[in-house]
C-alpha cells in the first residue's frame, strides 16, 4: 500500500484549504494511498514534516499551501538521496509553481492531478545551503514578498503584494555587482536580478518566458541601473513581457551563478520567503526530484 504524507498550511492564500482536507483523503485513499495529513505551525514548520515523512518511508508527499509552503517541502527533502515523489495543491496567493506547472485551483482538478499517476522530473536550484523550486530574486522589490503580514494576503490576496510593492517604490536603488555566470563576467549596478526555474514569477507569466524545468538550466534575469520613471515603464512593459530586448535588460540562461555585492546586506527572495544574504552561488540540480504533474501540461520543453 502506497504512503502519502500531506503537509498543509492552514494559513496560506485566503485560509480555505482547511474545508477541503477531508476530500482531499478520500480522493487519495481512493487512489490507493494510506494517507495522514500534517498541519504547519509556523516557519520551518513544513521543512521539517518534509524530512520526517522522507524518513518515516513515505512514497509521496504532497505540499497544500503556496510557494512557500512547497519551499520548505522541497529544503527538507532535497538533501537527502532516496527521496520520495512531490505533489501540490495550490492554496497560497499567487502559486507561481502550480500555475508554471499548469496545477488547476480548483481542487476536485487539482486531487485528479494528485491520482493521475501522470510522473515528471523537475529541477531545482540550490544556493549557499538552501534550495528553491521557482524563482530566487535580490534588489529592488524582491523583499516585498516576505514583508507583507499574512492576515494581509488572506484579506486582499494578491494585491497586498501590489500595495507592498508600491510602498517600497520609492526606496528603490541600484547596488554594484560582479556576476559570473557559465563562464561570462557581469559587473556593474543593477536593480535586480532573478533566477528563474520557471515562466511564472510573481504572477507574471512573461517574466522569463523561455524557462524550462526539465533542462538543466536557469533563466536569469538582470535589471541593470535604471532612472525612476525608466524603471516604472520597465516594470510596466514587464507585464506585458516585452521587457527582454530593453537595453537595461540581459536574459540568459545559465546552469551555475555566481553573485558578490559590495553593499553586502542585499538579501535572496527564495520563492518568496527570506532566503538569507549574498554573496551566493546559484546552481541549477537537474531532475532532482520526480512530480506529479498534469497529464496535458502545457509548455512543456
Ligand atoms: C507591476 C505593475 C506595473 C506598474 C508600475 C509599478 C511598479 C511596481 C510596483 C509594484 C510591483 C509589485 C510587484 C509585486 C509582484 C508580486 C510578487 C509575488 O507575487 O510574489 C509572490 C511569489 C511567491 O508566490 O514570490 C515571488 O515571486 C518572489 C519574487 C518576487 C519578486 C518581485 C519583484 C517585483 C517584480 C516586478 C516588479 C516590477 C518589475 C520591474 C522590471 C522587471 C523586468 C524583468
Ligand atoms: N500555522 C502557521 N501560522 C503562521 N505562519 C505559518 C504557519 N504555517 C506556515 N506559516 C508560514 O507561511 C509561509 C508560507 O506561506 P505560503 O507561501 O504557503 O502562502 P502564501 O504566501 O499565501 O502563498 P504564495 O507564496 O503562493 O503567494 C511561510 O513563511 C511559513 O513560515
Ligand atoms: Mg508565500
Amino acid at each position: 500500500m502506497k504512503r502519502a504524507r500531506l503537509i498543509y498550511n492552514p494559513t496560506s492564500g485566503r485560509e480555505q484549504i482547511r474545508k477541503s482536507l477531508a476530500y482531499v483523503l478520500e480522493r487519495l485513499e481512493t487512489a490507493g494511498y494510506e494517507t495522514s495529513a500534517h498541519a504547519t505551525t509556523g516557519e520551518g514548520c513544513a521543512k521539517r514534516a518534509a524530512e520526517k515523512a522522507a524518513k518515516n518511508g513515505y512514497d509521496l508527499v504532497i505540499a497544500a499551501g503556496g510557494d512557500g509552503t512547497i519551499f520548505e517541502v522541497i529544503n527538507g527533502l532535497a538533501h537527502l538521496k532516496e527521496r520520495p515523489m512531490i505533489g501540490l495543491i495550490p492554496a497560497g496567493t499567487t502559486n507561481d509553481f502550480a500555475r508554471a506547472l499548469g496545477i488547476p485551483k480548483d481542487i476536485e482538478k487539482a486531487c485528479d492531478v494528485l491520482c493521475g499517476d501522470h510522473i515528471e522530473p523537475i529541477d531545482i536550484g540550490k544556493v549557499n545551503d538552501k534550495y528553491f523550486i521557482n524563482i530566487a530574486a535580490a534588489g529592488a522589490l524582491t523583499e516585498l514578498t516576505y514583508e507583507v503580514p499574512s492576515k494581509m494576503k488572506t484579506m486582499v490576496g494578491q494585491l497586498a503584494y501590489y500595495i507592498k510593492g508600491l510602498e517600497m517604490l520609492p526606496q528603490i536603488k541600484p547596488t554594484f555587482v560582479r556576476i559570473e555566470y557559465d563562464g561570462k563576467l557581469f559587473e556593474g549596478d543593477i536593480m535586480m536580478f532573478l533566477v528563474s526555474n520557471t515562466n511564472s514569477v510573481g504572477g507574471f507569466e512573461k517574466l522569463a518566458p523561455d524557462a524550462s524545468l526539465q533542462d538543466g538550466m536557469f533563466d536569469f534575469i538582470i535589471v541593470k541601473k535604471t532612472s525612476f520613471p525608466e524603471f516604472l515603464t520597465l516594470a510596466g512593459l514587464a507585464l506585458r513581457g516585452e521587457h527582454l530586448n530593453h537595453s537595461k535588460v540581459l536574459y540568459v540562461q545559465a546552469n551555475r551563478i555566481k553573485v558578490f555585492v559590495e553593499d553586502e546586506d542585499m538579501k535572496l527572495n527564495l520563492d518568496g520567503e527570506h532566503g538569507g544574504k549574498l554573496p551566493a552561488e546559484f546552481v541549477n540540480l537537474y531532475q532532482h526530484f520526480q512530480m506529479l504533474t498534469p497529464k496535458e501540461r502545457k509548455n512543456k520543453h
